[in-house]
């Protein structure tokens, strides 16, 4: 089996969003992210360890910059042809149960958007847009699925298919990250707990959640800010390229380099910070590319559809520094024990502006940061 040797992050790796977010909007942060410089030439390189569904090419991103491309494989001589269904399809294919389950979500999410306002009404967001439906005119309706209960009849399926294969999966990269870290075995994965699998009821809620997007028209524009998402792994899948990942340098679009089935995983602050930010939280933005030529003039699609998978590490479970200290991490500068992955969550979340809000309140929101962060001194 091949292996990716570890490789030495390039000058302008090692300037990640991360840095570059932190440097405008906190001064705090920019402490905290000025820690991978400080270790920099003491701590040992990453332990090989491949990343499931990652090119060799493609392993050592995640932990320099924070994404990485997962390919889906496809058999000898397979076209892509437009087909009439996910399912028909998923049967030409033979595709990676992954890839089925994101073909259908795609065909119902489409038919979810495609309700009259009205009816989408009824799953209106209850908890901001961390659960249910939100539209942003203009820019974007998404949905977000916390739970069987709150997830429409025509999602339920595809949904709960989907996120068990991708609990799964991204508990096995989890897996693969403790390795390349020396950390013992579920010193990470721990933190997935019930996230795993899409549960039942309100009251079984985890901190995970599956967004559904459409994205809307053809204006060149920005439809998503650039940030970093604040779980711990995220991975998005687009059905027409706009997703960009942040190199250090600037903006790749990433999904248009994709010619094969393929979709991005991210790093996430909260792997940032377990990882003692030896893995850098991917920089992105959803970009709107503009009317693409077609032949005959005729514009048949309108939207972009993404699934975006967010796995948060459950509120209950404890985090304790010392266990995630290797010689490969280092030590953490400031530690933290018994502190539950929840609280350290909010700590998190209130650095950071909500990029899937009202344009109007997102405005707000970087006001109030800025200021915060400008009397903090
Ligand atoms: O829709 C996408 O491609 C990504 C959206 C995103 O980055 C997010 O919701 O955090
Ligand atoms: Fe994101």
């Amino acid at each position: 089996m091949a292996t990716a040797a570890p490789v030495k992050p390039s000058s302008s790796d090692r300037f990640s969003i991360s840095n570059l977010i932190s440097h405008f909007w906190s001064k705090r942060r920019r402490r905290l992210a000025e820690i991978p410089r400080q270790y920099e030439d003491q701590r040992p390189p990453l332990i090989p360890s491949l990343l499931p569904l990652v090119l060799p090419e493609h392993q050592h991103t995640l932990s320099n910059l924070g994404w990485t491309t997962v390919t889906f494989p496809r058999s000898e001589g397979q076209t892509i042809v437009p087909s009439a269904s996910a399912e028909s399809e998923n049967a030409a294919y033979g595709a990676h149960p992954l890839q089925s389950a994101y073909r259908e979500l795609f065909e119902v999410a489409e038919k979810f958007f495609e309700l009259p306002d009205a009816e989408k009404e009824k799953w209106k967001s209850r908890l901001g847009s961390e659960e249910g439906w939100s539209k942003i005119p203009g820019e974007k309706e998404f949905i977000t699925l916390r739970t069987i209960g709150g997830t429409p009849e025509v999602l339920k399926a595809a949904a709960k298919r989907y996120w068990d294969l991708m609990g799964t999966y991204l508990s096995s990269c989890l897996s693969r990250i403790e390795t390349s870290l020396s950390m013992h075995e579920d010193c990470l994965c721990k933190f997935v707990g019930p996230c795993k699998n899409l549960q039942e009821g309100a009251q079984d809620r985890t901190a995970t959640m599956l967004r559904l997007f459409r994205y809307e028209g053809w204006d060149e524009k920005i439809v998503a800010e650039p940030h970093a998402d604040l779980g711990l792994l995220s991975f998005v899948v687009g059905n027409v390229p706009g997703l960009e990942v942040w190199d250090g340098g600037g903006f790749v679009p990433i999904e248009k380099e994709y010619v094969h089935p393929a979709g991005t995983l991210l790093a996430g602050r909260q792997l940032e910070r377990y990882t003692n930010f030896r893995y850098s939280a991917g920089g992105h933005r959803v970009v709107s590319y503009g009317k693409p030529p077609t032949e005959s003039g005729v514009l048949d699609k309108h939207y972009r559809f993404s699934i975006v998978f967010v796995l948060r590490a459950h509120e209950d479970v404890v985090v304790d520094s010392e266990e995630l200290e290797t010689e490969v991490t280092g030590n953490w500068r400031e530690p933290v024990r018994g502190v539950k992955a929840g609280t350290l969550y909010e700590e998190v979340r209130r650095m950071h502006f909500n990029i899937n809000t009202g344009i109007k309140e997102r405005e707000g929101q970087r006001r109030r940061l800025e200021a915060r962060n400008k009397g903090s001194g």
